[in-house]
């Protein structure tokens, strides 16, 4: 095996690079890679001055890579993250983990594989360590080829494999290093002799710019510490910061009596008790690896220290509530299916009844204005479906839970006659009650992460969102749009904040999921809010502008002929 690797030509690697396609959306790779502007300089990572001595930031290798990129004919760049680590032949932890959560965040995940276990649901039968010459030996490979950004590094068996390890880093300085201080398997099996406690304290903690120790790893890396309150783990990060690190993230997820993942983060500064719910579940094998590798594929992708932390932490608990009902095995530790985003759109692209390009004319109803024209709900509903409407949304607030549903009866023989989707404002329960095409949730509705377990992946979900930040969290929920809002003033919702076109923009570009602006939009504005052009935005929602006129047919055929003029325009994509 070592002859034949050894005799491979090295000239067969090849760096992670991709050519572009000139059709390429190149907001959308942004999006997906999580970098927030445009400009190609924006993927350089600044890092605060390093407290190794020895290590050149990485700044300059990064912009080296993208120059190149630049004047490389259309090349583009990955953010790339190289996990050094063991493989977990049940493919729940270890290297092969790291890889898929790293895929799951748009990183590219190069490994370097310190042992191989033989290891399953049940626990740890063998652990075969790699001899330390080869480990050098891919370290090397990769590190003197492929630009990495980031290195992670989970089970290091020996002081040896450390040392090697730190040597490297050394040659081949990169932008961060992420130290998962890996000990004990969640099945309690040893994954790392005792002599590596003293490789992690004089050797590799120095280098690291996060260290993420569970209750366990922290206690034995302090001599057996007793860590049983929050202020515990807060004491905890300090003695481990003292050790070297710039950051140190305590992992609660083991305290007694909690009923939160309550984790501690500390930067040498400042303490961050960071709250996260608990998923009841069996699956939990690998959630420390996993959270290690979605931080450095975060920090890869450019995300500062605390938001790399925190973004990990989500995607830990979306993909343990994702996974939290898989059977794989027979042990007492399941993995996650790191790719439960990806999952979820596979197994309903071909059955799911959305399709973005309804979102052109949505129109949202309100019981006041039908009250006030003398309208009812369900000739309401079919004048805008007949006058264009491509979506129907009904937002009842007033409506008893008995009427609601009986209304949504109603609208739904007419939506499904004219194949237009219906879905329900707020109320996940009258969704289900007459099984409704979706709902619409806001920021303090249902979450849309808990709606979506309850509707199955079937049912359309939209998000209402104003920031990045937000429209982020309806993608990572398993949203399936994004109403953006209100654009311009309404009277429509009482003490709703008015983003403007420059927020609705914003909200656009930051997301990956189709948008609908809405709010005080009228025959009057629509245009210009198409004309923004940009490609995640999709349409106009609107209640008044339809629900408060005396022709409900007449308006809605104006909106869409003044939404087809402006969109041709703005050459939206569809
Ligand atoms: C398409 C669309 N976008 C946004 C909203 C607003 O939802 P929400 O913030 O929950 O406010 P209410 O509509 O519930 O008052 C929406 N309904 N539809
Ligand atoms: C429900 C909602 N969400 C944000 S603004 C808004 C009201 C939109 O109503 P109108 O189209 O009458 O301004
Ligand atoms: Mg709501």
């Amino acid at each position: 095996m070592l002859e034949l690797l050894d005799s491979c030509d090295s000239r067969r690697f090849r760096a992670t690079k991709m050519p572009i396609n000139p059709s390429f959306d190149t907001s959308s790779f942004m999006a997906v890679a999580g970098v927030a502007t445009a400009s190609p300089s924006s993927l350089i990572y600044t890092r605060p001055s390093s407290r190794s001595g020895g290590r050149i930031p990485g700044n300059a290798r990064r912009t080296t890579a993208v120059v190149m990129a630049a004047e490389n004919g259309g090349w583009r760049t990955m953010p790339h993250v190289l996990t050094v680590a063991g493989s977990d032949s049940g493919a729940g932890a270890g290297i092969q983990a790291d890889i898929k959560a790293c895929g799951a965040l748009g990183a590219y995940c190069s490994s370097v594989i310190t042992a191989v276990t033989a290891q399953n649901t049940v626990g740890v039968q063998g652990v075969h360590s790699v001899p330390e010459a080869f480990v050098a030996k891919q370290l090397r490979s990769v590190l003197s080829d492929m630009a990495v950004d980031v290195v992670k590094t989970g089970m290091l068996p020996s002081v040896g494999i450390i040392k090697v390890l730190c040597r490297s880093l050394q040659e081949f300085p990169v932008k961060a290093l992420v130290v998962d201080p890996v000990m004990v398997s969640t099945s309690g099996d040893m994954l790392a002799g005792p002599s590596t406690l003293s490789g992690y304290r004089d050797e590799l903690f120095v280098m690291a710019d996060i260290v993420t120790p569970n209750l366990k790893e922290a206690s034995a890396l302090l001599g057996g510490m007793s860590l049983r309150t929050v202020s515990d783990m807060c004491s905890a990060a300090k003695s481990i910061h003292n050790l070297g690190p710039r950051n140190v993230l305590v992992k609660g997820g083991h305290l007694p009596g909690s009923s939160e993942a309550t984790d501690v983060f500390f930067d040498g500064e400042n303490y961050h008790v960071l709250h996260g719910s608990r998923v009841n579940t069996r699956n939990t094998h690998g959630t420390g690896c996993t959270l290690a590798s979605c931080i450095a594929a975060e920090l890869a992708k450019g995300s500062p220290m605390l938001q790399a932390v925190q973004r990990a932490k989500t995607f830990v608990e979306s993909a343990l509530d994702y996974s939290k009902d898989i059977l794989i095995g027979n042990g007492p530790q399941g993995p996650l299916d790191h790719l439960f985003d990806l999952n979820t759109h596979a197994h309903t692209a071909g059955a799911r009844s959305f399709d973005a390009n309804d979102l052109f004319l949505y129109a949202v109803t309100d019981s006041g204005m039908n009250r006030k024209w003398g309208r009812c709900i369900v000739d309401a509903v079919k004048a805008s479906i007949e006058g264009g409407a491509t979506i129907v949304q009904l937002r009842e607030k007033e409506a008893v839970t008995r009427d609601f549903i009986e209304a949504a009866n109603a609208c739904l023989e007419i939506c499904r006659s004219n194949r237009v989707p219906l879905l329900i404002n707020d109320r996940v329960d009258v969704a289900l009650a007459c099984d409704a095409d979706g709902v619409h949730v806001g920021q303090s509705d249902m979450p849309a992460r808990v709606a979506r377990s309850i509707l199955g992946p079937q049912k359309i979900i939209g998000v209402s969102c104003k920031t990045a930040a937000q429209a982020e969290q309806a993608w990572a929920d398993g949203a399936d749009y994004i109403g953006c809002g209100g654009v311009f003033p309404t009277t429509t919702k009482a003490n709703n904040l008015t983003v403007g076109l420059d927020g609705l923009k914003v909200v656009c570009l930051a997301s990956k999921l189709p948008v609908v602006a809405i709010g005080g939009i009228s025959a009057a504005n629509a245009g210009s809010v198409m004309e923004i052009s940009v490609p995640r935005l999709k349409g106009v929602a609107v209640v008044s502008a339809l629900f408060n006129r005396e022709c409900i047919v007449t308006e809605a055929r104006r909106l869409k002929s003044i939404l087809m003029d402006s969109s041709s325009h703005a050459k939206l994509s569809v």
